[in-house]
């Protein structure tokens, strides 16, 4: 069965709750396509407006980032049940700005994974590599790693309905999009690991999108790669670019 693009965009830490409301009632017209499923994942002060002003269109709403742990004294965190009262179905894990800045680690995004499955909440697991890695030819390696770690204690049924996001981090916010055929390569190589470490029915079912300065005129060639499912944009997520992505064909 044909895997359905998934396209989601990572608005990141831009737009106050109105201008969420407002960027919402802009994109609802340009990405009205059932053919796609389209997500826009937003700052967790924007959940509850945008949940609400999604309403009836095809929009469905994710979060950045979640705590592995249900609740309690942990100081600015945002817990499973808090998304999933307010409406959100999908969640960015593993970003690589989290991992970078917030020093978030292979372990504690397969925590914040396994979580998120244990809600139904449908977890975007990023990996990718820096510009080092890939000029020492340790990509792959890398992207194993993270993707096994992540995935540690998840079972085939929950990995079928994951999503996971390739972004080098190279192509994040540098207009440097990966060819082609670096993204295919090595969206190929991460189905090929998750039917190693579970079969091929799960590697065939998990949606793997590309991410790294994806825009209007990068999205087509992308997404009619064999193994990229879709698109985890950043910049252009947040105009009105964002519905030519959507409707790519
Ligand atoms: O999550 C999205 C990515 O980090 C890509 O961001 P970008 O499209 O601005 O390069």
């Amino acid at each position: 069965m044909a895997r359905k693009k998934i396209i989601a965009g990572n608005w990141k830490m831009n737009k106050t709750p109105s201008e969420a409301v407002a960027l919402v009632e802009e994109l609802k017209p340009l990405v009205a396509n059932d053919e796609v499923d389209v997500v826009f994942c937003v700052p967790a002060i924007d959940i509850v407006p945008v949940v609400e002003a999604a309403k009836g269109t095809n929009i469905q709403v994710g979060a950045e980032n979640m705590y592995f742990e249900e609740s309690g004294a942990y100081t600015g965190e945002i817990s499973p049940n808090m998304l999933v009262d307010a409406g959100v179905k999908y969640v960015v894990l593993g970003h690589s700005e989290r991992r970078e800045y917030f020093g978030e680690t292979n372990e504690d995004v397969n925590k914040k994974v396994l979580k998120a499955f244990e809600h139904g909440i449908t977890p975007i697991m990023c990996c990718g590599e820096s510009l080092e890695q890939r000029e020492q030819g340790v990509t792959m390696d890398f992207i194993r790693q993270q993707v096994k770690v992540g995935f540690q204690n998840v079972t085939a049924d929950q990995a079928k309905t994951a999503v996971i996001a390739y972004e080098p981090i190279w192509a994040i916010g540098t207009g440097k999009t990966a060819t082609t055929e670096q993204a295919q390569e090595v969206c190929a190589g991460i189905r090929a690991c998750i039917a190693e470490v579970y079969d091929d029915a799960t590697a065939e079912a998990i949606r793997i999108q590309y991410g790294g300065s994806v825009n209007a005129s990068t999205a087509a060639d992308l997404f009619a790669q064999a193994d990229i499912d879709g698109g985890l944009v950043g910049g252009a997520s947040l105009k009105a670019d964002f519905g030519k992505i959507v409707n790519y064909k």
